[in-house]
């Protein structure tokens, strides 16, 4: 208890040295004198720009805080952009634990010392985040692996952290006139929600095997294979991965890679991601990305640290699809009516209106040359607008708008012609083309045809039992049922005789084949 309270001072004290309290003051319920008599008793310097002094306040109060400035970065939806752009900033690179407490988690959750489990162990991490850290070893076999170890006690510190963030919510919940937008109590759930899935390596193991898989076939992206025999919920073991950080251009360049190439493969995976699957990577910053210069897989993407998955589903993809195609031939409209038909937008917003704030928003952007249009940007400007709707952004799509501004962002780097929409067009155009017309009809039915060939059959006993309980409850549709009863004896009638008239040909057939063999079986 004393803990928690001396925790809670500590955050007080932080929080009045950056000047967090002068950051929320604009949106706070309280009187304006608040603000003279509040630089009267703390005299501090609140020269720095706001976005830098809640980054401060955040790495002062150690890796969750860390974890939750990188996370709410991502909420661009929430949080105004120069606070966005300097959270984004966070690093949560943190000194390593004591390999003697790697080791013994590691034989804790596997159930032999790394000695016994590896050929060799290196006990020096090669890298260290606030929720694990990474040790490079080799299996008995010979194969070279990545060991991911989660810091230990790390539930422990969560959950206090997180109750403190919570009292904090409560509290801006309850003072912070900008709250019912803000959502902090939400936000905070969220986060803690995010928190201990990320305590789960299991799951991190399970996204990268679907990733794997889901790239089996293709020549543009490598994931790490896990080996399962080694992995636990706490500890996991994966192929250790070679190859140039994606961010060192030069060494890139020097080794021969096309970074033109590079550029284009890395938005095309992106919308396979997106568009085929419908599972995508979503942490995709220039650490977590690798570059092969091996021979055999010389050029290709290596993906990394899976702890971070979107999944959409087929209407977020529709949703995607329509709004971006109709912005891009300038169809706000289309752009409009699209969020209404989906539900996103209430039904009684007007069109027009929706329209004219979609194009107030959207109709700078054509001013640049199309190479230079942002899907990341148009996303964000969109939920933006779509907000003043009431329009509830749904998280998937955040996560989705944050991770293309992370690849358009690559991809510029690696070469500043790229032109997104060219690269982007015939996915969308494939999704749309699967999804309407005969393609689509035809792509549709074929999934869905186990489930007819399972229906069929049970029709008349389905029929039947409706017919009974419409015998139990009168209502309008008594004639519209009295002709599917007449059609469906027909239909029995019609397979009866059929089967009648099959049996007795079949018959007729055995007994003229066999009937040589059946006499002498007759009495003589
Ligand atoms: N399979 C692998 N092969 C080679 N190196 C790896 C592998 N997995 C991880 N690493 C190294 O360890 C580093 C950290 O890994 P990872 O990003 O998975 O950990 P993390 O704790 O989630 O870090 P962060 O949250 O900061 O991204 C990577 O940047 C990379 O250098």
């Amino acid at each position: 208890m004393i803990l928690k309270l001396l925790r809670f001072m500590k955050i007080i004290r932080v929080a009045i040295k950056y000047g967090l309290d002068e950051i929320a003051i604009s949106g706070f319920k309280v009187p304006r004198t608040a603000r003279f008599i509040d630089t009267v008793i703390f005299w501090r310097d609140l020269s720095s720009p706001r976005g830098v002094r809640l980054r401060l306040a955040l790495e002062d109060l150690g890796p969750i805080f860390i974890k939750f400035g990188q996370v709410l970065s991502t909420r661009s939806d929430l949080i105004p952009p120069d606070i966005a752009v300097e959270l984004a900033r966070l690093q949560d690179r943190v000194p390593p634990f004591d390999s003697d407490i790697a080791i013994a988690q590691i034989h804790k959750s596997l159930g032999a010392h790394p000695d016994q489990l590896f050929a060799s162990f290196e006990r020096t991490p090669v890298a260290s985040a606030s929720i694990a850290q990474v040790h490079f070893a080799t299996l008995k076999d010979g194969k070279q692996v990545a060991v991911k170890v989660l810091r230990p006690g790390m539930k422990k510190t969560i959950d206090e952290d997180v109750a403190l963030m919570q009292i904090a919510a409560d509290l801006a919940s309850r003072l912070w006139a900008d709250s019912k937008r803000l959502k902090p109590k939400e936000v905070v759930a969220e986060f803690d929600k995010y928190l201990h899935d990320e305590l789960d390596l299991m799951r991190e193991a399970a996204n990268a095997s679907q990733l794997r898989r889901n790239f089996a076939d293709s020549n543009l992206l490598l994931v790490p294979e896990m080996h399962w025999d080694y992995c636990s919920s706490n500890v996991i073991v994966m192929e250790r991965m070679h190859g140039i950080p994606v961010s060192q251009i030069d060494r890139l360049a020097a080794a021969g890679v096309d970074l033109k190439k590079l550029s284009s493969d890395g938005v095309e995976i992106f919308f396979t991601q997106v568009f085929r699957d419908g599972f995508f990577h979503a942490d995709m910053h220039p650490g977590n990305i690798l570059v092969s210069i091996e021979p055999e897989t010389f050029g290709r993407y290596i993906a990394l640290d899976f702890g971070i998955v979107g999944t959409l589903t087929d209407y977020d993809k529709d949703y995607l699809s329509q709004n971006f195609l109709a912005f891009f031939r300038r169809d706000y409209k289309r752009v409009a009516e699209a969020h209404i038909e989906s539900g996103w937008a209430p039904k009684e917003t007007r069109v027009d209106e929706l329209e004219s704030a979609v194009r107030a928003c959207c109709e700078p952007i054509f001013d640049r040359p199309l190479k230079d249009i942002s899907f990341g940007q148009i996303l964000l400007r969109l939920f933006q607008t779509s907000r003043r709707f009431n329009v509830e952004v749904q998280p998937q799509l955040v996560l989705l708008q944050k991770t293309l501004l992370n690849i358009e962002g690559l991809g510029r780097q690696l070469d500043p012609d790229l032109d997104l929409w060219k690269t982007a067009k015939p996915y969308l155009e494939n999704w749309m083309a699967e999804q309407v017309g005969w393609q689509g009809l035809y792509q549709k039915l074929k999934a869905e045809a186990p489930r007819y060939a399972q229906i069929f059959p049970q029709l008349p006993r389905l029929l039947h039992r409706a017919l009974e309980q419409q015998g139990e409850r009168p209502n309008d549709n008594t004639e519209l049922l009295k002709v599917l009863i007449h059609e469906q004896q027909k239909t029995n009638r019609f397979l009866s005789g059929a089967t009648w008239t099959i049996t007795l040909v079949v018959l007729a057939l055995v007994s003229y084949e066999f009937w040589p063999h059946l006499t002498h079986l007759l009495p003589r």
